[in-house]
């Protein structure tokens, strides 16, 4: 327990109807009795109940009319006695009843020490408290649906329950280590074999969670890209069912990027439609050239549109082998018209699924865009609501390191490596996912992670 008492503006900055100050500490409730008057003072009496009154500053002048609650430790957010009071949101009332918390002895809580105390009183542990800013900064139902499931623990719960396998692991190796029995040595290869398959994809499956969680919070970026006059801005335009785009049959006609943020399918995109890529001499096409090959670049998804009626071109060929290793789903469009592409050739060389065959003239085949981006996003077959988790690139570094040395594990396993070689990477990765949760974390990086916070959380 902290034994200094910590205060601050917990609601936003600026003119609101109410606002909220909370003071935490072992003081807490000594403070806020010294400026509040009310027909009953704040006490363990009246625990968690709202108080009607005054704040009266040190002249005996109201500051303001509010209500005041009591949570005695350790229920409470932070795990100490916690004291707040709602008073009228706007600058002068905040601002004048936190002077007087001050003055009374409390000090003001840096950013995040609120949930630093938390996470310290062990309320929450750190990939939960990390969850708390997550929830904060939430842009839409399915980013606010992600973090709090990594609020309750998701993340946490099945990340402990993974390094306790490990640590069991671990156990049993060292045990072997010290009385080598040979009859037994093909069983504990076959058991770590398999304990560590499944331990891998628990682990990818986290990974593929957690990127799913970013592309729900920071939109996916893709990029659209083909040769002059193939339809990208009209596939733009009829994703964004807007004219945003310029279209005519003129090849060229798109010579700058266009962004645009959309949400398809529940998948939130950041989509730019680019200049149609070929050799040009005209200069300012060559710009938007150079500027689309950037788009693509950046991108994490190309949508590679195709001209259907017209058989493959060097050009095109030439995209897709640049492609080659990215991540991509090619459209065949004007299928309107007669077919002139070999679609199934295409399939053969850029898989099944990653080929679609779709007329944006006609607005066909749209929705079978939609359907991959939401399995490319979630994963085959998985819905939505369970498949995404908010976790952060500390987090999601860290799930990638541990994957790594379990895959290095488990390829020792496989060779029959001696079982010392096993454990070292087993208490590397039980190292890597102890950072998550914070049961294996230096004080400097709680201290930065919790810095990152706003003031008051
Ligand atoms: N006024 C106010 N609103 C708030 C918060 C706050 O601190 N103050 N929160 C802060 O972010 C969030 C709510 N989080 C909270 C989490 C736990 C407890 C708490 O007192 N827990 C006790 C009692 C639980 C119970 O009654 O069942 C406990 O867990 O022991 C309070 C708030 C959002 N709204
Ligand atoms: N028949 C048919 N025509 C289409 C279809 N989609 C687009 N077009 C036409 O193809 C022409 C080019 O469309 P745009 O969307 O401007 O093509 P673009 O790929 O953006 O071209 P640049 O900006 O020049 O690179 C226009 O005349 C569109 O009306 C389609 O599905 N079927
Ligand atoms: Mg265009």
């Amino acid at each position: 327990m902290m034994d200094d008492t910590i205060s601050a503006i917990a609601t936003a900055l600026g003119v609101g109807s109410i606002g909220v100050i909370r003071v935490s500490g072992p003081d807490s409730l000594a403070i806020v009795r010294r400026f509040f008057a009310g027909r009953e003072q704040p006490g363990r009496e009246n625990a968690r109940k709202l108080l009607y009154g005054h704040i009266l500053d040190g002249k005996g002048q109201v500051v303001d009319e509010v209500l005041a609650v009591y949570m005695p430790g350790p229920h409470s957010y932070t795990g100490e006695d916690v004291c707040e009071i709602q008073c009228h949101g706007g600058r002068e009332a905040l601002q004048e009843i936190l002077r007087l918390t001050f003055q009374a002895g409390a000090r003001p809580a840096e950013p995040g020490e609120f949930t630093k105390r938390a996470f310290l009183n062990g309320r929450l542990d750190l990939a939960e408290a990390e969850s708390v800013m997550d929830i904060i900064n939430a842009r839409s139902r399915q980013a606010l649906a992600a973090a709090n499931r990594g609020h309750e623990g998701g993340l946490s719960r099945q990340v402990k329950a993974l390094r306790k396998t490990l640590r069991d692991l671990v156990v049993q190796l060292e045990a072997c280590i010290d009385y080598p029995e040979d009859d037994i040595e093909e069983v504990t290869y076959d058991r770590t074999v398999s304990t560590l398959e499944e331990g891998k994809k628990a682990v990818e499956t986290l990974v593929r969670r957690g990127t799913a969680g970013r592309i729900l919070r920071e939109g996916l970026r893709t990029a659209i890209v083909g040769r002059p006059n193939v339809g990208k801005s009209s596939l733009l335009n009829s994703l964004l069912q807007a004219d945003r785009a310029i279209v005519s049959n003129i090849p060229g006609t798109t010579r700058d990027i266009i962004e645009e943020q959309m949400t398809i399918g529940g998948i939130p995109l950041v989509l730019t439609d680019t200049a149609g890529l070929r050799d040009t001499s005209d200069l300012v096409e060559k710009i938007g050239v150079e500027r689309s090959r950037a788009a693509l670049e950046d991108a994490q998804l190309a949508l590679v549109v195709l001209d259907g009626s017209q058989p493959l071109d060097p050009e095109d060929r030439q995209l897709l082998e640049s492609l080659r290793d990215r991540k991509k789903l090619i459209l065949v469009n004007k299928a309107d018209l007669p077919l002139a592409l070999d679609v199934e050739g295409l399939r053969k060389t850029y898989g099944e699924k990653d080929v679609l065959v779709l007329s944006v003239k006609e607005g066909k085949g749209l929705e079978q865009v939609e359907q991959w981006l939401r399995d490319f996003v979630y994963g085959e077959g998985s819905d939505s609501e369970s498949s995404s988790m908010t976790q952060n690139a500390r987090q999601q570094n860290l799930l990638e390191k541990a994957l790594q040395s379990l895959e290095d594990a488990l390829a020792g396993a496989r060779q029959h490596l001696p079982y010392d070689c096993l454990t070292i990477d087993l208490t590397q990765a039980l190292h890597d996912l102890g950072e998550i949760t914070g049961e294996d974390v230096p004080d400097e990086i709680i201290d930065e992670i919790f810095a990152q916070f706003c003031v008051g959380k």
